[in-house]
């Protein structure tokens, strides 16, 4: 079953809980959180405070932490003690990524590869049964709000034929770009966990009706 991942970068951070609660109200399990460093992105967002604040509002929820930052591996721990569930790392920053992978699940986490969109999937094929998701980005990573890179469709395919012949577990994650026009496409083509930022948190005061409504649609994938 496909999922919605609301991600914050979205929301009105004025209304943090509000938007958080609204979105639960309509269902949610899981929560995107995109932390930016200004290094490997050439944006900054948050930290570990954020999370932190995000685990006491929704206590059940899966805290699905994406680090776009140069040096995943100096703070891992602190996003984990934060309340992160997931800790996704990009593969094009870690040279030695079996070596993280294997600290963030000795701390109790499961631990994910986030490539962008240039990065072939050819290059995670040693490392996927380790992996709880791919993370594919499909914008270039760095702000919200953007269209999706056309392609994209065909590399969740070409991913999801590798993880299938290969008897694998392995989530395929989906985020940047995703709107009403191609999320059932893209959940079709074998993207179970649906990050989206715009489509949701530009909602206002309709968000818990647009979870319910999107998650609906992608439910039988
Ligand atoms: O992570 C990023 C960009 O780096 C974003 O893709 C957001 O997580 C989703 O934003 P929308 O495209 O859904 O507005």
């Amino acid at each position: 079953m496909a999922l919605l991942a609301p991600s914050i970068l979205s929301c009105d951070f004025s209304r943090l809980k509000e938007q958080l609660l609204m979105a639960q109200e309509g269902g949610v399990e899981v929560i995107h959180i995109d932390v930016m460093d200004g290094h490997f992105v050439p944006n900054i967002t948050f930290g570990t405070l954020i999370v932190e604040a995000v685990r006491k509002i929704l206590p059940k929820a899966f805290l699905d932490v994406h680090l776009m930052i140069q040096n995943p591996q100096d703070c891992y721990l602190d996003f984990i003690h934060a309340g992160a569930d997931n800790i996704s790392f990009h593969l094009e920053v870690v040279p030695d990524f079996d070596f993280l992978i294997n600290l963030i699940l000795k701390a109790g986490a499961k631990a994910s590869l986030a490539v962008a969109p240039g990065t072939p999937v050819h290059m995670l094929d040693q490392i996927l049964p380790k992996l709880y998701m791919v993370l594919l980005m499909t914008v270039n990573p760095g702000f919200g709000g953007q269209k999706i890179i056309p392609g994209m469709d065909q590399k969740i395919i070409q991913l999801k034929k590798k993880i299938k012949l290969r008897g694998l577990n392995t989530l395929i994650e989906i985020d940047g770009g995703i709107h009403e026009n191609n999320i059932e496409y893209l959940a079709s083509c074998g993207a179970s966990i649906i990050a989206a930022g715009s489509l949701i948190f530009s909602q206002e005061d309709k968000i818990t009706q647009k979870v319910r409504e999107i998650s609906d649609k992608i439910k039988r994938f």
